[in-house]
């Protein structure tokens, strides 16, 4: 369970350009799928990187599973973040120069797990988003959706309890949409907690999804589940 308590982020504070991305949240956010959906500039991405650990709260407290991360020291921000999430950004962040394979086993080379274990459930990831026929191509020969697919394999490769995905499904055609919701699917019945946002109509309706956030200005207009 993630939970967040009184939480808002104001960017450039006390500056001309001071901007409140979040206003006072309150949400808890349970194993499954949750979905956060709502107009550009509303907050989601703002709110994901606060549940990520990649930004702080200016106020409030954010809690997983029982532990305060929101006032964690940044190196055991870093660690955190390996082993509990895995993410998918709206730029991939793929590392030129390198395979795709080699992009996507690369969040598992800190943790110091065995290579050829790693490898395999790479190519796991890889096979079941229809790219394991690219594994060993240079990430610059990928196509939008496959670059995104790639990500996708990225963020999954550690197995971590969380997945944190900025609209993941932007650039995936209808097939490739619904083969992502079957992955969505299977990480739901391991128990693990997904967290989408999205303004794609195909995910927010979707069976695998148990919450729906609304966000507006900043604030939770209102949860769905
Ligand atoms: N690093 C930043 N510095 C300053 N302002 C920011 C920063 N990140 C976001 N903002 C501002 O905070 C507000 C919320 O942005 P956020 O990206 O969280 O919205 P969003 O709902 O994800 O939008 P979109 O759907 O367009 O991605 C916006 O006004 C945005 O301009």
């Amino acid at each position: 369970m993630i939970t967040l308590h009184g939480v808002s982020k104001t960017y450039n504070e006390g500056r001309p350009n001071e901007v409140t991305a979040l206003r006072d949240i309150d949400l808890a956010i349970a194993p499954g799928v949750t979905v956060v959906m709502g107009p550009s500039g509303s907050g989601k991405t703002t709110l994901l990187s606060l549940v990520g650990c990649m930004a702080r709260p200016t106020t409030g407290r954010i809690t997983l599973a029982g532990e305060v991360i929101s006032s964690l020291p940044e190196r055991f921000l870093t660690d955190l973040r390996r082993r509990r999430f895995g993410f998918v950004f709206q730029r991939f962040n793929l590392i030129r120069g390198l395979s795709v394979l080699e992009n996507v086993m690369l969040p598992a080379a800190p943790l110091g797990e065995d290579r050829a274990v790693v490898e395999a459930r790479a190519l796991a990831r890889l096979a079941a988003l229809g790219l394991a026929g690219k594994a060993r191509m240079p990430v610059e020969v990928l196509s939008g959706g496959e670059t995104q697919r790639a990500a996708i394999a990225r963020a999954l490769v550690n197995d971590a309890p969380v997945l944190i995905a900025d609209e993941p499904t932007a650039n995936l055609d209808t097939a490739l949409a619904l083969r992502f919701l079957d992955i969505v699917a299977g990480l739901r019945a391991e128990g693990k907690t997904v967290i989408l946002t999205s303004h794609d109509p195909r995910i927010i309706s979707a069976a695998p999804v148990t919450a729906v956030v609304e966000m507006r200005d900043g604030a939770v207009l209102q949860v769905r589940s």
